[in-house]
């Protein structure tokens, strides 16, 4: 028997490139929240995937953004993606097959390599949108693109690129999973595991559940909802037959509370009916949800609001 494998691995990349739905598939269960709307993975997330002998750490991060003097939680967000990088035996850089390189990930990449003393591979993510013949295309111009980048990067650093032509994913198209958990296994060193075989992410349960919320909240409500909406567990309790939540979902102004209940209290209907039954698939049990909806104008400024609704590790 070949010895075991255990490592972390970063998911890096703009928002919307597909960071949650790749590890959601790497993992093989919901953990990560998933919408269409940038910036819904606020988290850093652990989610643990077994492949042979390897026991995968993905850290999932925020999208990665420019510092904008907006709101607090914005610069948080982007501590949060830069510190996994020292963490990480590898980064995954995503870029979004469809959309290709742009100006942010070229600016992103050229600190990523400066910052690295870890590999760092390039993901083409969501190739199942795209022909073949396309996507090679984009591979090569992505490979010319990054081979820009390095002239402009200590030369000592750019080896740790370790893909010049990115390694194609897709999380809608399994088939092409197993060859990118074989990649990755490639750069983890020989360690024993460090979590039980059947443990999928490190986040208490309450975590894993606020985040589910969260995700209908974003995808029910469209371009309407601003980012900075939070779902706060109130009470969980695990019965013999049933689990009942309470739940808030915390907003910053009165006026989008409006948004969130919807004409006479439609959307929220909706937004928990949707809600429930992805928790019972999770949760493998029937669930009671109670949805509320709190406005907390404080929260996007202050940081411990912020870790209280949001989870977040602040340091
Ligand atoms: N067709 C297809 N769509 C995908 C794939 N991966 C992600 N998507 C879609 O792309 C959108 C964004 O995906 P996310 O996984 O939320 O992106 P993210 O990078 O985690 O985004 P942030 O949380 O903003 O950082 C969602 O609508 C996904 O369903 C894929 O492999 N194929």
């Amino acid at each position: 028997m070949s010895n075991q494998q255990s490592g972390y691995v970063s998911l890096l990349g703009r928002p919307n490139a597909g960071k949650s739905t790749l590890l959601n598939a790497l993992v093989g269960q919901k953990i990560a929240g998933v919408s269409s709307k940038p910036q819904t993975t606020r988290n850093r997330i652990l989610g643990i995937c077994n492949h042979d002998q390897a026991q995968i750490l993905f850290l999932d991060t925020p999208g990665m953004h420019r510092l904008r003097k907006s709101a607090k939680i914005n610069s948080l967000m982007n501590q949060e993606a830069w510190s996994v990088i020292g963490e990480s035996d590898l980064v995954l850089y995503m870029i979004d097959a469809n959309i290709g390189m742009e100006g942010l990930d070229r600016d992103f990449l050229k600190s990523i390599m400066k910052a690295t003393e870890s590999p760092v591979a390039l993901v083409l993510s969501k190739t199942d949108r795209m022909k073949k013949d396309r996507i090679k295309e984009r591979s090569h111009q992505v490979a010319a693109q990054i081979a820009e980048i390095l002239e402009e990067v200590p030369e000592e650093k750019r080896s740790f690129l370790v893909n010049p032509e990115p390694i194609w994913s897709s999380a809608k198209n399994r088939e092409s999973l197993p060859a990118l958990l074989d990649f990755i296994c490639e750069f983890l060193p020989e360690a024993p595991w460090m979590y039980p075989e059947d443990d999928l992410t490190d986040r208490p349960q309450r975590f894993v559940v606020s985040e589910l919320i969260r995700e209908k909240t974003f995808r029910l409500l469209g371009e309407e909802i601003p980012y900075h909406t939070a779902v706060r567990i109130d009470k969980m309790e695990f019965k013999k037959n049933n689990v009942s939540i309470m739940a808030s979902i915390i907003v910053a102004r009165n006026s989008q509370k409006g948004m969130v209940i919807g004409k006479q209290g439609s959307k929220i209907k909706e937004i928990g009916i949707e809600a429930r039954e992805e928790l019972e698939k999770h949760l493998d049990q029937p669930v009671f949800l109670d949805l509320q909806v709190k406005v907390d104008p404080d929260w996007v400024d202050d940081v411990s609001l912020i870790a209280e609704y949001s989870s977040l590790e602040l340091s």
